[in-house]
This record gives structure tokens, sequence and C-alpha cells, in this order.
């Protein structure tokens, strides 16, 4: 598990600006197209104008445009000199092009060359920072160039911070603390401070620091507590100091009971040597104090190891190594951060305070690494507190507090390299920390050059490095950072991508003093009308903060009170602008996804409608080619079906010849049985053949009668409407007429077919089946004609209804009263004088046609009981019936019975 360096800012890709700051690797992708890169990439000064070429900033030259209102981080490099092993590993990776600008030269063996033997990346970079301080700078060079100003301006009341960043083993700790007569920037801060306090200090113990910016006013019992802790420290180191011979304490980290911190000796020994003389340290020049403020001196020590933080000044030290207390993160009322519980000492020389600090370290985590035998394997923090006392005052009143933080990060470095468990999550976590910082200078850093767009969130929170710093970030106070790299050639990737870090550091401006806020709130109690009409006001209030150039706390109570309604006032306007721009904002994005979502709508549609015409258009295709095939397969079966019907045809026809010659011989005695059933079947079927032309001539005769009948009724005008009932009766008895006649046509067609079964000699089974069709048939007929018959009589009565009204329309009022008229006469003319009842009781003495179709249906006919029974059967059944060599015993016995012999 690898966790690289190379990314620490990596989260904000989508800021262009923060791009720009890096080198342009990520951008430079693609193969034959790819743009030359420039032999050299340069980071340089560059927000202003985007640069032709990669450029990183590193720091803004004093007196650049940039300085005025708001000044850039200052970064400061420092180059550490090789040690005695290390030498000749230099290989002029690392060259100081001037006192602002380094050039790196990547060496053949470094990561950073193959990726620009492939045309990645560049080999060659350039840096610029603040100040470069060579392998050859001293420590009181470097205190010169970054320290000194500071503890000035933590004295006049401002807040300041400085951090190292860099490589594990690039030399950190020893800027910070140095070693020997080589005293680091903390000790000489510390003494420098003093030095500049002489005869102000505030020796009194009853006012302590508490929480993020506070003062707690102590009381005695709490004085005494405050000093037992104080001495019982101071004591220690002077027993450890006497101790010195090589002894070391094993404190637990805290983790799993186990401990990691490990002390050496020697290092200890080296610090503790620290020259602390003021002559020696030439610390020189005065600061401008305040006239009559006194100031009391507090420090606080704690280290941040694996995300927890430790007290390292909580000690009641023992032999026994034991459970650390970890120490928790709060927020005060205003929401700044500050650890909670922390120990705070009071100190009254720079000895104090190098003693305080030297009983921490022994509390602090080492461990032994593949780089450094004497690892910082967290990140330590040491606070001075100057608070500003009226001593005038009975109790004395604290009118200001300033702090000065100097903060060792832990070294960044390649978790791969780590062997032991306990390393790699060390390391694991310092850089996760280390990563967070970079993000939240990143973000920091994109929100002040983007004023106009939304504040990415800058994630603070993310760790606990960046929540205790945060309000150095965030207008408390000014930062600034020291970068220590080791030129050595074989941890030149590492100290590229620290490089790199450093250089969005220097693209962050210090965020507003408190002075600016002192400026902005009297500008509210001067002319608070004015505020909050136009938002420049600020920007001219910051413009002339020099001449606001106060304190808050001169302020009185009323004045804030009044700042504080207007604030509030302002506040509110502010929230309403902000609730109006952000409904037009939804406004617009809904619009614009409306836009979007009707124009996605309609290239759906479109694509739908092309996607169905496809489909539509290959399916098409498909039913044509499946059309053909069926065709071709059934053509080829009609073709293959008529061969068969030829070939069958032609076996007939020769079988037909056969027979025809086999008939004309004498028949042979076993034929005899089958011939006679044939002849009897031929008889019947002649039979029947007659009966049918003599129903047809019948039907033909009848048809005509209808006919005429039906031209005589019809009626001109009026009469129309009674006739047409009776009509549409006729036009349903002829309708079944035609019915009938087309059953009768394929009762002959059946006939002729049980004929040729017949003749043709087929099996048994095979004519009983016709026989039955040809029953289904004949019971279908009388069906059809029971309800002719029944129609016919419905339209007889209204013909003979027709008749009477017509008659009763032709016939003057006189022949009511006429003499009745003899049946027959009525039944030519449709008399009136027949009443309907008496017409359906006795009809006419003209047969129903429909009756004489069949003549077993009709009563008139010569048949006798038998025939009248017969009537009853199917002419197939007769048919089979006439084959019987006796005649039927029963009128009983029906077709199926018959059709069961056979
Ligand atoms: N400017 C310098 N002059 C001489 N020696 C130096 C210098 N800088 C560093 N060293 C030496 O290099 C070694 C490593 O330095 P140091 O422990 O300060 O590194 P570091 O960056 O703090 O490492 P880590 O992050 O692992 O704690 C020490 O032995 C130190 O004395």
């Amino acid at each position: 598990m690898a966790l690289s360096l190379s990314s620490p800012y990596g989260c904000h890709s989508d800021d262009e600006e923060d791009l720009a700051v890096f080198e342009s690797t990520a951008a430079e992708h693609g193969g034959m197209t790819r743009p030359r890169l420039p032999e050299v990439s340069v980071i340089s000064p560059g927000l202003e104008t985007r640069p032709t070429i990669t450029q990183l900033k590193v720091a803004a030259k004093p007196g650049s445009s940039d300085e005025g209102t708001s000044e850039r981080v200052k970064v400061f490099l420092r180059i550490r000199p090789l040690t005695d092993s290390e030498k000749g590993q230099e290989q002029g990776c690392v060259a100081i092009q001037d006192e602002e600008t380094l050039l790196l030269k990547a060496p053949y063996e470094s990561q950073n060359m193959r990726t620009a033997e492939r045309g990645i990346t560049q080999s060659i970079h350039k840096f610029s920072f603040s100040k470069i301080f060579g392998p050859d700078t001293t420590q009181q060079q470097i205190y010169e160039g970054t320290m000194k100003k500071m503890v000035n301006d933590v004295l006049k009341g401002e807040n300041r911070l400085l951090y190292t960043y860099g490589v594990t083993n690039s030399g950190k700790t020893y800027t910070i603390q140095g070693n020997g007569r080589e005293a680091g920037l903390l000790p000489r801060a510390l003494v420098s401070l003093f030095r500049k306090l002489q005869g102000r200090l505030y020796g009194a113990m009853d006012l302590k620091p508490v929480m993020y910016q506070d003062v707690r006013q102590l009381d005695n019992s709490e004085i005494k507590t405050e000093e037992i802790r104080r001495n019982s420290l101071l004591k220690e180191d002077e027993n450890q100091t006497s101790r010195r011979a090589g002894t070391t304490t094993a404190w637990d980290s805290g983790i799993g009971g186990l401990s990691s911190t490990t002390h050496t000796a020697t290092q200890l020994e080296e610090t503790d040597s620290v020259c602390l003389d003021p002559d020696s340290l030439s610390l020189s020049g005065g600061c401008d104090l305040e006239e009559g403020v006194q100031f009391s001196v507090w420090v606080s020590f704690y280290e941040i190891y694996n995300e927890f933080l430790y007290d390292l000044l909580d000690a009641s030290p023992s032999q026994q190594p034991r459970k650390r207390v970890t120490l928790r993160l709060s927020d005060d009322k205003q929401g700044n951060p500050y650890v909670k519980d922390l120990t705070w000492i009071q100190i009254r020389s720079a000895e104090e305070a190098w003693r305080i600090l030297k009983a921490g370290r022994r509390n602090q985590s080492f461990a032994s690494t593949h780089l450094n035998h004497n690892s910082s394997r967290s990140h330590s923090i040491f606070s001075i507190r100057v608070l500003h006392v009226h001593p005038e005052a009975s109790t004395g009143q604290v009118m200001h507090i300033s702090e000065l933080t100097v903060c060792d990060l832990a070294g960044s470095e390649r978790c791969k390299e780590q062997r032991n468990g306990e390393r790699m999550k060390e390391a694991n976590n310092i850089n996760t920390s280390l990563l967070t910082l970079g993000r939240c200078i990143a973000a920091l850093r994109h929100n002040q050059n983007n004023k106009s767009r939304p504040p990415l969130m800058v994630p603070f929170r993310d760790s606990k490095l960046t929540r205790v710093l945060q309000g150095f970030f965030c207008g408390r106070g000014i930062s600034c950072m020291v970068v220590n790299i080791n030129p050595c050639t074989s941890i030149y990737d590492e100290t590229l991508q620290a490089l790199k870090f450093s250089a969005i550091a220097t693209q962050l401006l210090h965020g507003p003093s408190t002075k600016t806020r002192v400026a902005y709130i009297l500008s509210l109690l001067r002319d608070p009308a004015a505020h909050g009409s136009e938002s420049t006001v600020i920007e001219e209030e910051e413009d002339e903060s020099d001449e606001e150039d106060g304190d808050i706390t001169l302020l009185n109570t009323e004045s804030l009170l009044q700042a504080i309604d207007i604030l509030k006032r302002e506040v509110l306007r502010q929230r309403e602008e902000k609730i109006v721009l952000e409904a037009n904002v939804r406004e617009q994005v809904v619009s614009e996804m409306m836009e979007v979502i009707t124009s996605m709508q309609e290239g759906f549609t479109e694509t739908l409608e092309a996607q169905t015409a496809l489909i539509e258009e290959r399916y098409e295709n498909k039913i044509c080619i499946l059309q053909e095939h069926l065709k071709k397969f059934y053509r080829q079966e009609l073709k293959e079906r008529d061969e068969e019907i030829e070939a069958l045809a032609a076996a007939l026809d020769k079988k037909q010849k056969e027979d025809g010659v086999s008939m004309t011989t004498p028949p042979v005695e076993s034929e005899g049985p089958r011939r006679s059933l044939r002849l009897s079947f031929q008889t019947e079927l002649n039979r029947l053949r007659v009966e049918l032309d003599q129903c047809r001539a019948e039907l033909l005769t009848k048809t005509q009668d209808l006919v005429k009948l039906r031209m005589k009724l019809d009626v001109p005008g009026s009469a129309g409407a009674l006739t047409t009932a009776a009509d549409r009766k006729l036009q349903e008895g002829q309708r079944n007429l035609r019915q009938l006649r087309l059953d009768l046509q394929k009762l002959g067609v059946d006939l002729q077919s049980g004929e040729r079964a017949c003749c043709r000699n087929t099996g048994g089974e095979r004519l009983r089946q016709t026989l039955t069709a040809a029953d289904d048939t004949l019971v279908k007929q009388n069906q059809i004609l029971l309800e002719l018959q029944n129609d016919l009589t419905l339209v007889k009565a209204d013909l003979r209804r027709k008749a009477d009204t017509l008659a009763g329309r032709a016939q003057p009022p006189t022949t009511t009263f006429a003499a009745p008229t003899t049946p027959g006469s009525c039944k030519k003319k449709g008399c009136m004088a027949t009443t309907p009842s008496e017409c359906e009781n006795r009809p006419p003495q003209k047969r129903p046609f429909f009756q004489s179709l069949f003549p077993t249906r009709t009563p008139s006919r010569k048949y006798n009981a038998h025939a009248a029974a017969e009537s009853s059967l199917t002419p197939s059944s007769r048919i089979l019936r006439s084959r019987q060599p006796s005649p039927p015993p029963s009128p009983l016995l029906t077709p199926r019975s018959l059709r069961g012999k056979y």
C-alpha cells in the first residue's frame, strides 16, 4: 500500500488556475499529436497572466504589484548540506540560480527522468521562492531572514505561524531547534523575545490563556497549582540533564499500549547544548513596545501523532511506560478551534522556555526510519502566547493576546519504503495530514482568486493538523513556510513533490488582518447609513486601514453594541440578497435544465423514430424474404402434388379401362354381391336424380309463381309501406330457396360422389363416411325447409292481410253489407269476407309449393303409412334401407343402425 506523496493537492483538479501552478503533467497526454514539451518547467510568478508554458509560482517578489493591499504568504527554501555519508550523491541535481530561483535537474535513476524520457513531463524544473538559503547558510542568517520580523510582530500584538515542510531527513527539526552552538529558529526567537521584554514582564501568574484566545483570572489555589506544575517540569529537565548518561524514557504511544517512542540521548544532548547566550546568538535590534503595558508569556507544546493529540507538557514522568491521555479539539462560542485541556506554562526567561521545550521533547514520538535514525514521527506544535497586560488596573486587565506558533511537521516519505507496520501507519497518517494541508491551501487559493465564483469548502476539518492551524489561514494571523530539502539524488522524486507542494502555498494571500476588521467596524460607526448600500465600502475601508490603525478593545461598549446592531442589519440585508440571488440562480438552473430536457426529449424522439423506421424496414425485408421462400416452397409442393395427381389420374384411367374390359367379360362368381350392391346404389341414385330434377322444376315454377304474386301485390304509393314487411319476408324466402337450391346441388354432388365411391369399389369405411356427411346435409336441409315453411306461413298471412287491406280500399262503403262470396272467389281475389282466422284455420286448397319439394313430406301424396314413416329418414338411409334384403321391420330403424350393419 504505497501512498504517494505526489499529489497533496490533487483534489482540486477542477480548479484551472491551480493546475497552472503545477507542472502540466496531467494535461500533457497523447501520443503523436502531443505538443512538444518545453525543456524546462518553469515555476515562477504568474497569477495575473497565464503563462505560455507551465509555471509554478512560489513567491511574489518584494515590491511587486501584489504587495500592497494584501501580501502573499512567504515561502523560504533551505537546502541542507550533504552529510559525510551522502557525499558524492548530489550529481548537481539541485542548482541555485539566484537567491530566489532554484533549478532541479532529474538524475538519471529518478522516476522523473523515466517519465521525462517518455515525453510525459520535463526533466528540468525551475522554482521561485521568497528567498533561498543554500547549504552554507548559518542558523543566524536564516533566523534573520525568517523569524526575526515575526517576533517583533508578535510583540506588537499580531499572531504568527512558522512551519517547516519537507521530506524526512531534510533538516526541519534542525532548522527549528538546531544543535550545539547552532541554535535553531525557536531558541533564537525565545531569546530575542525575552531580550525585548526585559523589564516589561508581568511576573504574576494570575492571568492564564485559555481556549482559543481567551484569558482566565486564576484564584490563589489555581495559581499554586500552576506553580507546582511549572516547577515540576523545570525540575524534571534538571533531573533529566543530570541523568543524561544515556538512559532513555519510553512513553506509551497511546495506541495499543505499545511504546513507539524512542528517545535518543544523542539527539537530546545535541539540542540540550544549544547555546542560549544572547550575545552568542548575536540578536540585535529592538522593538517599540506599547507604553505602560506589561507582558505575560505562556508556552504550550503538543504533538499530533497518528491523528491523536498528545500534550507533551502533561508530565509527571516516571520510569514506567504509561498510557498517554489524548487531547480533544473543541470550538469556542465563535467557532474557533482550540485544544481542550492543553497545558500552558508561564515562563519568565528564554532559559525556562528552553527547558520546558526539552521536557516536552522527551515525550515526543521519534523513531528510526531508513532515512533518519532519529526521525520525528509526529507534527509538533510549540506555541508562545503573549498576554498584553495593563498593570494599572487592580487585578490586571488583559488588553490583547498575541501568539507565535512554531510547527515542525513530520517528514513526508514513501510508505512503501517502510518495512515496519507501525512505521507504515505513521507514514500514512503523516502523508494524509500533509495532503489535507495541501488541499486546504489549494482551496483557499482558489477562493481568493475566484471571488465572483461560489467559494470552495476548505477541508480544515479533514485532519487535526489543519484544524489547529485553521486560524492562521483565516485571518487570525500570518503564516510562513520553510521548505527543507536534501540535495541527495536518492530522494530526488520526493524532493520534487515537496517543492511542488510548496508552490501552491506561495499563491496564497494572507487573510484580512484584525486591523482591517477594526477599520471596518470603525467605518460602520462613522457612517452606518452608507454601509450596506454599496458593496465597495469594505474595499474603501481597506484602503484606509493605515489611518484606522486602531485596536478594537479601545472602543467603548456603546460603540461596539452600535456596531453589532449595524452588522446584524447588514447580515440580514445580505441574507435577503443571497436569498434573491439563490432564487434567481435556481430559476435559471431550472430553465436551463428544462431546455436540456426538451432537447434531450427531441433527440430521443428522433432516435426513436429512426430506430422504428429501421426496424420496420428490416422486418419488411425479412417478410419479403420469407414470402419468397414460402412461394418457392409451395410452388414446389404444388408441382409435386400435380405430378402425383397426374400419376393417380393415369393410374385411375388405366384401372377404369381395365374395369371396362372386365365388365364386358362375364361376371365372376365371387364378385356377385358387390355387383348387386353397386346396381342397387345405381338404381337408388337414378331415382334420387329424377326426384331432384322434379324438385328443381317445381322450385322453378314456384319461384315464378312467387314473382307473379309479388308483382300483383306491388301497390303504388302509399300502399308500398304496407307491403314492406311482406317484401322482407319474401326476400328471406327467396334467400332460403337459394340456399335450398345450393343444398340440393350439394346433395346431387354428394350422391355423385357416393356413386363414384361405389363405382370405384372403395372400402366400407369410406362409404360410411360419405353417407354420414350426406345424412348431416339432409338433416340440415330438413331444418331449413321447416324454417322456410314457417316463414312462408307468415308470408301468406301477411299477404292475406294486405289483400284484405287492398280490398277494403277498393270496395265502396256499401259493400260492407254485401252477401258472402264463395270460398273459391275469395281465394283468387283475396276477398275480405274471408277473415284471417278463417284463412289460417282453413288454408286454401292449393298445396304449398315447399311441401311439394319432397314428396315424403306432402300428406296429399299417395304415399302410404310406411312411406310416411320413411319420410323421417334421410335419402341415404333410404338408400341403405333399399339394399336390405327384406322391407324394414319397423319404422323405428334409424340410418345409424342400418349403417352399423355395413
Ligand atoms: N543545515 C544543516 N547543517 C548541518 N546539518 C544539518 C542541516 N540540516 C540538517 N542537518 C542534519 O541532518 C540530519 C537530519 O536532520 P533533521 O532531523 O532535522 O531532519 P528532519 O527533516 O527533521 O527529519 P524528520 O522529518 O525525519 O524528523 C540531522 O542529523 C541534522 O543534524
